[in-house]
């Protein structure tokens, strides 16, 4: 499979101070979400240390007591933190996709203080390796989303911006691809590992990986590329390369001028063991109704292409049972 295009943003350039360097590293972002919904991010200042803490301490879980494990369990999507295993065969993305089957652990993440007594027990040191992690990345989040809407020449964003550093969602979701049960699960169905095509609910997605895996489909040629980070792996099986993508709140947001990326995980070969992804979920606020900017690139909106949803609307949505995709059901036609 071919590597993915998309550009490798240096985040220190976006805090430049030869305003040169500044206006191109947006430059290149601005065309990456235009493009692709999709890009790399390096010098981004998470250190490697608190990645390959975040990394183990969601290794160790998988070796958790049953009980914690159990007492995690939900099938509840309205659930702040949950974990199980799940066989999903969500539809939609041209994916005719059948059914993949991965353990996540979700983990609602904002204010920290509020939610992190609900976070696994086990390993003892979780709490503070992951709270370490979700804090870092949720600032990195929040950075990288200033520039990005300021490449879409929002007509002042600043109320934007201030609606997700208060009261804006911020979550964890922590994937692991071949775990005992899943080895299992599989010898029963048709079942494949991974994770089906789809686009993130959110306004950004700050994914970590511990090994390749993760495709992206390409909108130039309608192939699905290979997103692996392309920095080495460093000790410890964490990459430092970190990937942003695209979600649905942001094309909404931008009036589909920046594409949710459709994303999926799939041919994890079996001596591909335990590939741990970490994904850092920023959103709008629950109950916030997410509706295309009223005035971007100078102009005012005329025609929106999109309804306007909450996050609530979307747990709703998949409550449900609905197998359409979210974002399929909010474009406006014609
Ligand atoms: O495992 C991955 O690389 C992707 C995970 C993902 O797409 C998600 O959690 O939404
Ligand atoms: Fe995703």
């Amino acid at each position: 499979m071919e590597l993915s295009r998309s550009p490798i943003i240096d985040f220190s350039h976006l805090h430049s101070p030869n305003p040169e360097t500044r206006a191109k590293a947006i430059d290149q972002i601005a065309t990456a979400c235009r493009t692709f919904g999709f890009f790399n991010v390096i010098n981004h200042g998470i250190s490697d240390e608190t990645i390959r803490d975040a990394v183990d301490a969601n290794r160790r879980f998988e070796e958790a007591p049953p009980e914690v494990k159990e007492a995690l369990k939900s099938g509840d999507v309205y659930q702040p933190v949950r974990f199980g295993t799940v066989l999903d065969s969500r539809g939609g993305h041209g994916s005719g996709c059948g059914t993949f089957v991965r353990d996540f652990l979700k983990l609602y993440s904002f204010p920290l203080e509020d939610w992190i007594e609900f976070w696994p027990s086990y390993p003892p040191d979780y709490r503070s390796k992951m709270g370490k992690y979700s804090k870092e990345t949720r600032n990195l989040s929040i950075s990288l989303l200033k520039p990005m809407l300021e490449s879409l020449h929002i007509t002042d964003p600043s109320p934007l911006l201030h609606k997700v550093t208060s009261e804006g969602m911020h979550m964890m979701a922590v994937n692991h691809y071949h775990t005992g049960l899943q080895q299992q699960l599989l010898s029963n169905s048709a079942a494949q590992i991974g994770i089906p095509p789809h686009t993130d609910h959110t306004l950004i997605t700050v994914l970590l990986q511990t090994s390749p895996g993760l495709h992206v489909l390409d909108p130039t040629d309608g192939n699905w590329k290979d997103a692996a980070a392309p920095s080495e792996i460093i000790q410890g099986g964490a990459q430092n390369t970190l990937q942003v993508l695209v979600g649905d709140q942001l094309e909404v947001l931008s009036n589909g001028r920046y594409r949710g990326a459709v994303h999926r995980v799939s041919q994890c070969s079996p001596d591909n063991c335990s590939r741990i992804s970490v994904a850092s979920l920023l959103s709008f606020g629950m109950d916030e109704v997410v509706e295309p900017a009223a005035e971007m690139d100078g102009d005012e909106l005329l025609k929106p292409f999109y309804k306007g949803r909450s996050l609530r609307d979307l747990l709703d949505h998949l409550a449900s049972g609905e197998k359409l995709p979210f974002i399929e059901t909010l474009r406006i036609m014609g």
